[in-house]
C-alpha cells in the first residue's frame, strides 16, 4: 500500500508502455505523469496514433506498462496481476469505448451485458438487487429499463447502445470512468445527450471522468484539466482556461488553431 499524496484519486508517474523492438520500437505511451483529483474531468486529447488509446488500456490494466507507477486510491495497481485483485480494481474503474458495437456481444440481451458487469461485485447480490442496480443504471443515461432489459443490440439505436455501454460502466458505481471518444459513432443530438449525462453523473455522485479524444472543442466543453498528449508524451497539461487561452507548447498552440480553422470553414 502507498498512500496517496494530497487525497488524489489517481496518480499516474512516468507511465510507458512500448511495442516491438530495436528498430521497431514504438513508445506508444511515454513517461506520461499527471494526478486526478476525485470528482475532477480531465481529457487526454491528442491526434491520431500519439498514444491515447494505448494510455486508456494500460490504466484500464487491460494491458501491462513497460514501466513507470499507477496508483489508485492510495493502492499502487501498477503490476496486478492475480484475477481478483483486478477485479477489484474494475469494480473502481470501469471504461466506455468509442465503438458501441465491437463492445457490445450481439448474443447478449441488454440484462445480460450489464449483469456481466455486475459479477464484479464483490458479494453476491440477491436477485431483486441486481435488478435494482440495472435499473437504476439504465434509469441514469435515460432508458425505460423494462423497454431494453430484454433486447440485444441490433435492436436498438447507436445512441442507444452508447447508452447502455455507459450503464454498463455505472452499473458497479466506479469511482473512475474512463471514457474513450465515447460519442464517436452517434449523431449530434446523442452526443450532446451522453456528454451532459457524464456530466450530471459528476454533479450527482461525485464521479471522476476521464476523456479520452482527439476532438478539441469537445475537450474544452466537458473538461477542468487538459493533458495534451503528442507521439506519446503529455507536452502540456493545466486548467482548461489555461491551456485554452495560453498554450504553452507549439503543438497545442497548432492543435487549438487547426480545431479553430475547421470551425470557421465548417
Ligand atoms: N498492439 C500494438 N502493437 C504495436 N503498435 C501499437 C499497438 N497498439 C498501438 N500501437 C502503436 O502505438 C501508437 C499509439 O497508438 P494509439 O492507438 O494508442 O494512438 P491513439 O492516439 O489512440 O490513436 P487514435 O486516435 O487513432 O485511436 C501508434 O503508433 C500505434 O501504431
Amino acid at each position: 500500500m502507498q498512500p496517496a499524496s494530497d487525497g488524489a484519486l489517481l496518480q499516474v508517474e512516468r507511465l510507458s508502455r512500448t511495442f516491438g523492438h530495436g528498430r521497431h520500437l514504438v513508445r506508444a505511451v511515454d513517461e506520461v505523469s499527471f494526478e486526478m483529483q476525485p470528482g475532477e474531468i480531465a481529457c487526454v486529447v491528442g491526434e491520431s496514433g500519439s498514444g491515447k488509446s494505448t494510455l486508456a488500456m494500460v490504466l484500464l490494466r487491460l494491458i501491462p506498462p513497460t514501466g513507470g507507477r499507477i496508483v489508485f486510491g492510495g493502492r499502487d495497481v501498477t503490476y496486478l496481476r492475480r484475477r481478483a485483485e483486478l477485479r477489484a480494481y474494475w469494480r473502481d474503474v470501469q471504461a466506455v469505448f468509442q465503438d458501441p458495437f465491437s463492445s457490445f456481444n450481439q448474443f447478449m440481451t441488454v440484462e445480460r451485458v450489464l449483469g456481466r458487469t455486475l459479477g464484479l461485485e464483490e458479494r453476491r447480490l440477491s436477485r431483486q438487487e441486481r435488478a435494482e442496480r440495472m435499473a437504476w443504471a439504465l434509469e441514469r443515461v435515460g432508458l425505460d429499463p423494462k423497454g431494453v432489459l430484454g433486447k440485444y443490440s441490433h435492436e436498438l439505436s447507436g445512441g442507444e447502445r452508447q447508452r447502455v455501454m455507459i450503464a454498463r460502466a455505472l452499473v458497479v458505481r466506479p469511482r473512475l470512468l474512463v471514457a474513450d471518444e465515447p460519442t464517436t459513432m452517434v449523431d449530434a443530438s446523442s452526443r450532446a445527450t451522453i456528454l451532459n449525462l457524464l456530466l450530471d453523473l459528476r454533479e450527482q455522485y461525485g464521479m471522476s471522468i476521464l476523456f479520452i479524444t482527439h476532438d478539441v472543442s469537445l475537450a474544452t466543453y466537458v473538461s477542468d484539466t487538459l493533458l495534451v498528449m503528442y507521439q506519446g508524451r503529455i507536452v502540456e497539461r493545466g486548467d482548461v482556461e489555461r491551456v485554452t487561452k495560453q498554450p504553452e507548447h507549439p503543438y497545442t498552440r497548432r492543435l487549438f488553431a487547426d480545431a479553430f480553422t475547421f470551425a470557421r470553414r465548417g
